[in-house]
């Protein structure tokens, strides 16, 4: 993504949600040492998996389960948003990439990551103690940032988990994006959650 594309984006969630940019770029900062190398992926190894593929995108919503049962998940490369990794595994499905800040069930995704699953790890201002604790164990780690991208830290755009998965399969030239666990209207979910959906739901539009 190109940042200067995304960044006024950016900046109206900032806005809307009161974060602090600066925290944002921190959070990034303590990712990036974070990443020593050994414990890294290159970003060819998601154009390997994605360029040219359909690709299923799986986010966390209620529904999850049931359209899982109505795709053909093995015709496609899954990637999973967060706390939607527990459901694939509990199948006994391995993301070919979870997309996560860390703030799921991340000992599943430790699991998947183990397995094989490359980890789109996000850093943001409200993530930093889950970074510092969650990082050093996972392998094959592409860090991203909502902020300003630098070194080995990307930006593909997007916000929530879930609509970052997508932006993420089109940076890489997925061939389709189905998505199978995203409702926008749901109406059990926190009053910060269903603002975050709402975000999701505007981005996901625009792309
Ligand atoms: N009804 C829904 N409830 C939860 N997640 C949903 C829903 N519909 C779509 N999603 C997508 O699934 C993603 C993963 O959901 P999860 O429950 O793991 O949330 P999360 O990790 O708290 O998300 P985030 O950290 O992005 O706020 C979300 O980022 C969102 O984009
Ligand atoms: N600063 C900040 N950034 C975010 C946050 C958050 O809570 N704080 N949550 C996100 C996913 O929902 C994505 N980005
Ligand atoms: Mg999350």
């Amino acid at each position: 993504m190109d940042f200067k594309k995304w960044e006024p984006v950016y900046e109206a969630i900032l806005e809307d949600f009161g974060f602090s940019r600066e925290d944002d770029q921190n959070a990034a900062t303590i990712l990036s040492h974070l990443l020593i190398g050994p414990n890294t992926a290159s970003t060819d190894v998601l154009e390997e998996l994605i360029s040219g593929k359909d690709v299923l995108v799986c986010g966390n919503a209620p529904t999850l389960a049931q359209e899982l049962d109505q795709v053909k998940i093995e015709d496609h490369v899954v990637i999973t948003a967060d706390g939607a990794t527990a459901t694939l595994v509990d199948r006994g499905i391995i993301p070919a990439v979870i997309v996560t800040d860390l703030d799921g069930d991340v000992e599943k995704e430790i699991q998947a990551n183990k397995e094989g699953s490359i980890a789109v790890i996000h850093a943001h201002g409200d993530n930093i103690e889950l970074i510092l604790k969650y990082a050093p164990r996972f392998k094959n780690i592409i860090g991203t940032t909502q902020a300003a991208p630098f070194g080995n830290i990307y930006n593909f755009g997007g916000f929530t988990d879930g609509d970052r998965c997508v932006f993420l399969a089109g940076e890489f030239n997925a061939a389709s994006i189905t998505l199978a666990g995203f409702d926008f209207d749901d109406e059990n979910v926190t009053e910060m959650k269903y603002k975050k959906l709402g975000w999701a739901k505007k981005l996901l539009g625009v792309l």
